[in-house]
């Protein structure tokens, strides 16, 4: 039987939020620099900031700033986290294009990282969806340990499937199902995926697979075969989630994108610019690239 994959995947850069607010504090220039180096390289979703508390997450505190110092690029979408009402009102007021609200699949992680319960976080996203609504601004979703948990291990996968529902029917035009821990192996993340597409549709879903165990890439291959066309990936495997120990850069966006071009699959990104944008960053951080491929390339 051949193996159809989509003819094109669109990237969701998520390094300049879920990247850097896991590692070592960067300025607001690097980030800026950073942001508009993606850009440039082709890449049109920039998840650039983030409005939780900053006593919570420091490295983040800097969002507004960095909304506002960025030379906007046509046609890309600069992208914010907004846990709660405070974060999307200085969110909008920022200039994000679009917001995302975060849940979990398991009860302690959802403590551990927004101090709540899963249902309690739904309600607080009730007034974050209604006044994104009304600006017009779009709103992503997010469910983190769709493939386990730092905490509980296991998570059922009805539970991922209920949670992403719950998000999908309150208006998120697109839920990204995160292995947060990088847990994942290819037959689970599948089914997983399967599952929940069967009461989300597959054009509204989206991979968020961290590289812990080095699964990523064959998490994605798998999860490809199923019709899902939209990744979330990380420039230069920057990163982690500062409430779930273990939990490395999402898979690198030059891996990633190494992987599609080979497999015929467009993009829109040039690869040699994303490398020198992963390599400058992670020069920032007096560090080696995350990427195997930008390691490669740059030898
Ligand atoms: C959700 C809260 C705020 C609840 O935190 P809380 O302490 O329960 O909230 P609160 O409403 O009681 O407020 C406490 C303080 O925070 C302030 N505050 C309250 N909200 C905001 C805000 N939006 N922006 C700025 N400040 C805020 C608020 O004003 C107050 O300040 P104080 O009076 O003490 O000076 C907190 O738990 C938090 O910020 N958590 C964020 C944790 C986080 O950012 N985690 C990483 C992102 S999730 C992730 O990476 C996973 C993902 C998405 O990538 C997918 C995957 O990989 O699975």
């Amino acid at each position: 039987m051949a193996i159809s994959y989509p003819q094109q995947v669109s990237i969701f850069e998520v390094g300049a939020r879920d990247g850097l607010q896991n590692e070592k504090p960067v300025t607001t220039q690097d980030k800026i620099v950073l942001i508009e180096d993606l850009a440039t390289a082709g890449v049109k979703r920039i998840e650039a900031a983030s409005f939780v508390s900053p006593k919570w997450v420091p490295q983040m505190a800097d969002s507004a700033d960095v909304l506002v110092g960025i030379t906007r690029h046509k046609g890309v979408t600069y992208s914010a986290l907004t846990p709660n009402l405070k974060g999307l009102e200085l969110a909008l007021e920022a200039g994000a294009d679009e917001v995302a609200i975060f849940g979990a699949a398991s009860e302690s992680f959802s403590q551990k990282n927004i101090n709540c319960s899963i249902e309690e976080s739904i309600e607080r996203f009730i007034p974050v969806m209604e006044l994104a609504k009304a600006k017009n601004v779009p709103v992503r979703g997010y469910v983190s340990c769709t493939l386990g948990c730092p905490y509980e291990g296991e998570i059922a996968v009805s539970e991922v499937a209920r949670v992403s529902e719950l998000l999908y029917q309150m208006g998120c035009y697109e839920i990204s199902l995160g292995d947060t821990i990088g847990v994942g192996t290819p037959l689970n993340a599948r089914r997983m995926v399967e599952a929940v597409a069967e009461v989300v549709p597959k054009d509204k879903l989206a991979l968020h697979f961290h590289d812990t165990y080095g699964q990523a890439l064959a998490n994605i291959l798998a999860c490809l075969e199923t019709g899902v066309s939209v990744i979330d990936s990380s420039v230069a495997g920057l990163g982690g989630c500062p409430y779930a120990k273990g939990a490395s850069g999402n898979l690198a966006t030059e891996d990633l994108v190494y992987m599609l071009h080979g497999l015929g699959i467009e993009t829109g990104i040039d690869l040699t610019k994303l490398v020198n944008a992963g390599n400058k960053i992670s020069h920032a951080l007096g560090r080696q690239s995350g990427s195997k491929v930008a390691r490669a390339l740059s030898e």
